[in-house]
């Protein structure tokens, strides 16, 4: 019987994953064959005599035998080290150090490496994932020493169906994938942006407790436009550009089918699609597969969350959200998703049925200004929002108006940043959201990775107010402001969510992501705040309570897919009993389902 970890499901045993059963000779043929498969069964230094005998590692490593809590204090006095030795380095250098560090002990020993990830979440998160992920990816050719996950390009077209089976892992719940295309907000990255989808399967590990055995991080290389990349001698990727129109959907499609044949109940989720392709490819498969976009469809769940919380700050009720001002910079796949979100949010709001859908509390700009009735060939997502003129319209507003122009007129109780454009809430603007109508404005700049920030919380409280909420999607410090005041710098990070939304997917084995299961997600994180911390301005929990509150948004999906009909139930535990959980038992069986590392005997008697 062979183990490791600690998980209500039974462990993955993979072909060339599988550890040698008797004396392992077979353990370097292996390791030679899969370059992942050392680190997952690797215990180093603290394998036990018994199993150095079994495994035929007696004489391959020291004497001494350590336990996992004397490498875990190895390893952190190592990276303190590290912390201390950068002090007054330029950041980038800092963050590509620490990356190092880590991604070398993930290489060596995936047990140690996600329980000092776990443990460790909030000052580890801003490593692997949100911004240093960013610059990794930037970098990804130069810095490339071991593959992760799966590469499909273009060139791989008809052969998709067999390539599959060469990952080496037999089971894989969860799989995230990008064609590269818009990585945060640093754009085209082409093949390297392979590092986004091992950042958000990392952080599905630590905070949804997927066994590392089982998700498959994914490249759909296609080319790329980046001219840049296209003339680095070390670029990694197909140097092409980009397929587009049908051979482009072509290559998707061959690739969904091919991971649908090989593991149908895993979940997909897109990452970091350009907007048209983010779109077309959410309508062309949510219906047939068990997949989600998440900058769409996560991200509008966290900025519904925040929204709603900002009406709460301002000591009114959630009905109140229909009169709220929002003004959102960015009609990109994000902004767009988070309006669609709002809007539905709205509509299901007493007393809006007086005026339905024509009721538009949002102003939208995009790189052009604000968008307008006035406004031609634009797309019919972003229509639905456009500004109209005449007498109903208040402010009236000129097609293409600026930034500063709409906050000072509007005077938004919200400002929502999706840009992907750092600094564009200026002093300026950001003087003009102190006339804002709300008692506490609230301000939320949400591009990635910070240096694509709309703007910082300094800039907020300085020029706003102390009133004032802030937000950002990558992560920030609180600022001091004086007389023991803190003005909270939230992280408003999709990450509260697509943990949640993939593992409630997958434990209530629903046949697709539907509507009610995000909205119920996005509604578990809204109420997961207390009032009296959204009175001090906290809109979202710590990132270090990330694996309780996966949990309960994890449950709140699955409750959402069982009462929708849409379960399967997954493992031993069918839709019927998955129906008669109470909401805490629930919870209960989905923190149960959830994989914590510790090493287990790789060999035993049976
Ligand atoms: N915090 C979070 O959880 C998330 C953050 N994001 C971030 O949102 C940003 C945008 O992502 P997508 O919508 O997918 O990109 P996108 O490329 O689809 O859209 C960007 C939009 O911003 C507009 N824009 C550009 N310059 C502007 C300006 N000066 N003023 C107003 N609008 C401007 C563009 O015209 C476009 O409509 C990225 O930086 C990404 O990292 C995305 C998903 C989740
Ligand atoms: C957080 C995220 O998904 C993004 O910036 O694209
Ligand atoms: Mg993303």
């Amino acid at each position: 019987m062979v183990q490791q970890g600690r998980q209500a499901c039974e462990p993955t045993r993979g072909r060339s994953r599988s550890p040698p059963r008797s004396r392992a000779a077979g353990l370097i043929d292996a390791v030679s064959a899969y370059p992942g498969f050392h680190s997952v069964w690797a215990q180093d230094t603290a394998f036990p005599m018994t199993e150095r005998d079994r495994l035929g590692l007696r004489g391959l490593l020291p004497p001494r035998v350590m336990s996992f809590e004397q490498q875990y204090e190895r390893f952190i006095n190592s990276y303190r080290s590290l912390e201390n030795n950068t002090r007054g380095e330029p950041d980038s250098i800092v963050a590509l150090a620490k990356w190092r560090i880590l991604n070398r002990l993930h290489d060596r020993n995936e047990t140690l490496y996600y329980r000092v990830l776990i443990d460790n979440i909030k000052d580890f998160a801003p490593i692997i994932y949100t911004p240093t992920v960013g610059l990794v990816c930037e970098n990804y050719s130069g810095l490339f020493r071991r593959p992760r996950g799966m590469y499909f390009s273009a060139k791989d077209k008809g052969e998709m169906m067999s390539m599959i089976y060469n990952w080496p892992a037999e089971k894989v719940d969860m799989i995230v994938v990008t064609d590269g295309s818009r990585i945060l907000g640093l754009g085209d990255l082409g093949v390297q942006g392979i590092g986004i989808p091992i950042g958000k399967l990392d952080v599905y590990v630590a905070a949804a407790g997927i066994n590392p055995q089982k998700v498959l991080p994914i490249m759909l290389d296609v080319g790329t436009n980046n001219e840049k990349l296209l003339e680095d001698k070390l670029y990694l990727g197909l140097r092409q550009p980009r397929l587009e129109g049908e051979e482009y959907l072509a290559v998707v499609d061959e690739f969904m089918e091919a991971v649908h044949a090989r593991w149908p109940k895993a979940v997909v989720q897109f990452e970091d699609f350009q907007m048209k392709w983010a779109f077309e490819t959410l309508q062309r498969y949510r219906n047939r597969f068990c997949m989600f976009n998440d900058d769409v469809q996560g991200t509008a769940g966290v900025a519904l969350a925040g929204l709603l919380g900002a009406v709460r700050a301002q000591g009114r009720p959630l009905q109140d959200f229909t009169n709220q001002k929002i003004v959102v910079a960015g009609a990109g796949s994000a902004g767009i998703g988070v309006l669609n979100m709002a809007k539905q949010a709205m509509l299901r709001m007493p007393g809006i049925h007086r005026t339905g859908e024509g009721h538009n509390q949002f102003w939208v700009l995009d790189k052009d200004g604000l968008i307008t009735k006035d406004r031609e060939g634009l797309d019919s997502a972003v229509a639905r929002f456009a500004r109209g003129h005449g007498p109903d319209e208040i402010p009236d507003l000129h097609e293409g108006a600026s930034l500063v122009e709409v906050v000072k007129k509007v005077k938004p109780h919200v400002l929502l940043g999706l840009s992907g454009v750092g600094g564009i809430f200026n002093e300026e603007v950001l003087k003009a959201m102190k006339e804002s109508d709300s008692p506490r404005p609230a301000v939320f700049a949400m591009s990635n990775p910070t240096t694509k920030a709309e703007c910082t919380p300094d800039d907020v409280f300085k020029h706003v107010g102390e009133n004032a909420i802030f937000a950002s999607g990558s992560p920030f410090g609180n600022i001091s402001l004086g007389n023991g005041k803190t003005g909270y710098a939230n992280q408003a990070n999709n990450m509260y969510l697509f943990p949640g939304i993939g593992l409630g997917a997958l434990l209530s084995g629903a046949r697709h992501i539907s509507d009610g299961m995000l909205q119920a997600a996005a509604e578990c994180l809204a109420s997961y705040i207390t009032d009296n911390e959204i009175r001090k301005g906290i809109l979202f929990p710590s990132v270090s309570s990330i694996r309780h509150i996966t949990a309960q948004v994890g449950a709140a999906v699955v409750r959402a897919a069982v009462s929708e009909d849409l379960a399967e139930g997954c493992c031993d535990v069918g839709p019927r009993e998955l129906a008669s959980m109470s909401e805490l038992e629930t919870v209960d069986y989905v923190a149960r389902k959830m994989w914590y590392p510790v090493y287990s005997p790789l060999v035993s008697d049976k």
